[in-house]
């Protein structure tokens, strides 16, 4: 997919306020991009433009198909001229169905629909027409994936928030989707649980998912292949992590993750690390390789 000069304009009483100005990426299949910024620097209304939940103001996004088995790739633009939100994108002009892409939010409770753990992945298939007789199978699929591994029958509020994240991962897979786009989904989770949502999206998209991944932890940032910065809706920065933990992250006023902290540190005191680690794992190498 891609977003070519995409602006978002909201109405605040009398005023006109850009919640995305003039963006303009691509998003290709298999990519994890990572995002962070401010309260209010348009993050959410980006992840809602990518679901195609939310209408654009002016410019174009871009639809691609996924190539399955020689097809011919099938392009869709849309462009919406309103600046009210929240009516779906018409998702489909052809014959080729186009790409689902699905989000996980930042409150398990505002998107859990179902009374019982199958309940809640039932509907999400319900609402894409799966055929009933594939949704146990489905089912017990998408949990196995996630690593969610109690009964169907499970109530909802048996589960901790870290399940019920992993729930409705879960829920989003199960339509085999071919992005998750996940909305802070670490802010209501305690380390434990952040660090294993973000593990299993790990291997989700080390697996073929397309992953956008909005969250205000620089930490939660290393797993990307390229990070986006937005301020006041507008691309602040764009690059790689280590680009953006090196060169960018303080002086947009976030603290780098601590391995970085150790390394800027270093560097301070005349200490360069040649692998400008961005990890725990990295920061142990370097400085193990210097011992030596
Ligand atoms: N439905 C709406 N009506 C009016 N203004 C809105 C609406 N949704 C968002 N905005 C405004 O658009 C701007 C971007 O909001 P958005 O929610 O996308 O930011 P965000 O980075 O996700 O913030 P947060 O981290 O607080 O969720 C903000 O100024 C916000 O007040």
């Amino acid at each position: 997919m891609s977003l070519q000069g995409v602006s978002v304009v909201r109405r605040r009483l009398d005023t006109l306020i850009y919640a995305l100005r003039d963006i303009s990426l691509e998003l290709p299949y298999g990519l994890w991009l990572g995002i962070i910024g401010p309260n209010g620097g348009g993050k959410s209304t980006f992840a809602r433009v990518v679901a195609g939940l939310s209408k654009v103001s002016s410019g174009q996004v871009v639809r691609r198909e996924r190539l399955h088995h020689g097809q011919g790739a099938h392009v869709k633009r849309s462009k919406h001229t309103s600046s009210t939100d929240t009516e779906p994108l018409p998702q489909s002009e052809g014959t080729t169905p186009a790409p689902q892409i699905r989000v996980v939010m930042q409150n398990p409770d505002a998107q859990i629909v179902g009374q019982t753990v199958y309940e809640d992945l039932i509907f999400g298939m319900e609402n894409v027409c799966i055929p009933p007789e594939e949704m146990p199978d489905r089912a017990k699929h998408a949990l196995a994936e996630v690593g969610l591994s109690v009964p169907f029958d499970t109530p909802i509020e048996r589960l901790s928030g870290g399940q019920k994240q992993l729930l409705c991962t879960a829920a989003a897979l199960v339509t085999d989707p071919d992005c998750i786009v996940f909305d802070e989904p670490t802010a209501m989770l305690d380390p434990f649980a952040r660090q294993r949502l973000l593990t299993t999206a790990a291997r989700l998209h080390k697996s073929g998912l397309t992953v956008v991944w909005i969250s205000q932890f620089t930490e939660e940032l290393v797993y990307a292949d390229e990070v986006m910065a937005l301020q006041e809706g507008q691309i602040a920065f764009r690059g790689t992590p280590r680009e953006f933990f090196y060169e960018s992250c303080l002086s947009l006023g976030y603290l780098p993750p601590y391995p970085v902290q150790v390394a800027l540190a270093l560097e301070k005191r005349g200490l360069s690390l040649s692998n400008r680690p961005t990890t725990p794992d990295e920061l142990g190498a370097a400085l193990g390789a210097m011992q030596r």
